[in-house]
């Protein structure tokens, strides 16, 4: 265990950015205060729970190329450390036959899990990096079955219920090679990401950052992804972004992450902390009565359907700008 102030891992095995982050609440599972912060659409995370106990350091990068299964699993393959997440769906779509050219920043392919743990134990620095992604189905072996029954559905399905959550749609297995990122995105469901094996970090900003984060249009492969490089911002291009409110957090072994809907998070293995294994509960959100004042993640989703509407009707993305500046500037600006 490498010690620094306690901690299993080292500061400098955090990837800098320029910005400075404040902590996500850790509370024990048995603190009421969980419940008023998810009711309160605000992450925080679960510590000694037994959500996951079944696998919490069992499902091991080995365990898993024992019993995972033997059928082929979906790998993403990445020239740098950033997995940017792109939908496939949008990349011919006839918006985007306005001559947007659109280059997929990873691979995709399908990859048998002993070939995936060789080429991860045999990975040299310069050759493409590997992340696996893979919803948890019926393909999996008898013994991650097991271990998946036996994850705590009782403490899980009372949170979906309590908190009025849509069904679970799905369970994504994540085996993330050290020191990959999944840059800054958010997605339309509520998350309970549970860590496994190995260290992540987590960046959250509140969907009120819609304006310091820069989402690419809807129509845009990047949907939902933040168009800042982390690595290096373009202030001309994004200046809001230097006033972002983001607040973070290490996740451990054990430790389940709530990643509230439409709050964008930057994920990231620590570097040198080996390869790490996660596993995400995925819900869509209950039905919306909208309450007034409207809840931060409400607009989003109305300016959302807004966008979308108007992509719809105009056709071309680039009439949109025009469209919105005549009908704002002058007269609600
Ligand atoms: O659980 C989450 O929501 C995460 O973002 C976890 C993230 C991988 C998610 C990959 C992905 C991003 C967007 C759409 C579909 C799949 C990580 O842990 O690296
Ligand atoms: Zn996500």
């Amino acid at each position: 265990m490498k010690m620094g102030e306690n901690k299993p891992w080292y500061n400098d095995q955090l990837r800098h950015y320029d910005l400075e982050f404040g902590q996500i609440p850790r509370l024990h599972y048995t603190d009421p205060k969980i419940d008023e912060l998810i009711q309160q659409n605000k992450p925080v995370v679960i510590l000694g729970s037994d959500i996951v106990k079944s696998a919490k350091n069992r499902w091991t990068p080995e365990y898993l190329e024992e019993n995972l299964g033997n059928s082929g699993h979906t790998v993403f393959l990445s020239k740098g450390h950033k997995f940017k997440y792109y939908d496939e769906s949008k990349i011919l779509s006839r918006t985007n036959s306005h001559g947007v050219e659109f280059t997929p920043p990873t691979k995709k392919i399908r990859m048998k899990i002993g070939d995936f743990m060789k080429k991860l134990r045999e990975w040299k620095p310069g050759q493409d990096r590997l992340y696996l992604q893979q919803p948890l189905n019926n393909t999996v072996g008898p013994s991650l079955v097991q271990d998946f029954v036996n994850f705590n559905w009782d403490y899980i399905t009372k949170k979906q219920t309590k908190h009025q959550w849509g069904p679970l749609t799905s369970n994504l297995l994540l085996i993330s090679q050290e020191g990959n990122v999944t840059p800054c995105h958010f997605d339309e469901q509520q998350n309970f990401f549970a860590q496994l094996h190995g260290f992540k970090r987590c960046i959250l900003f509140p969907p009120s950052d819609f304006e310091c984060l820069y989402p690419h249009p809807v129509y845009h492969p990047h949907d939902r992804q933040s168009m800042v490089d982390f690595d290096k911002p373009d202030y001309e291009k994004f200046p809001n972004f230097k006033r972002a409110n983001g607040c973070e957090t290490v996740v451990e072994p054990g430790d389940v992450l709530y990643i509230p809907i439409y709050w964008w998070h930057h994920v990231e293995s620590l570097m040198e902390g080996g390869t790490t294994v996660s596993v995400n509960f995925w819900y869509k959100s209950g039905t919306t009565n909208l309450g007034y004042p409207l809840r931060d993640y409400q607009k989003v989703s109305i300016t959302r359907n807004l966008e979308k509407m108007l992509v719809e009707v105009l056709q071309d993305p680039k009439e949109v700008g025009p469209l919105l500046r005549s009908m704002i500037l002058g007269r609600y600006t």
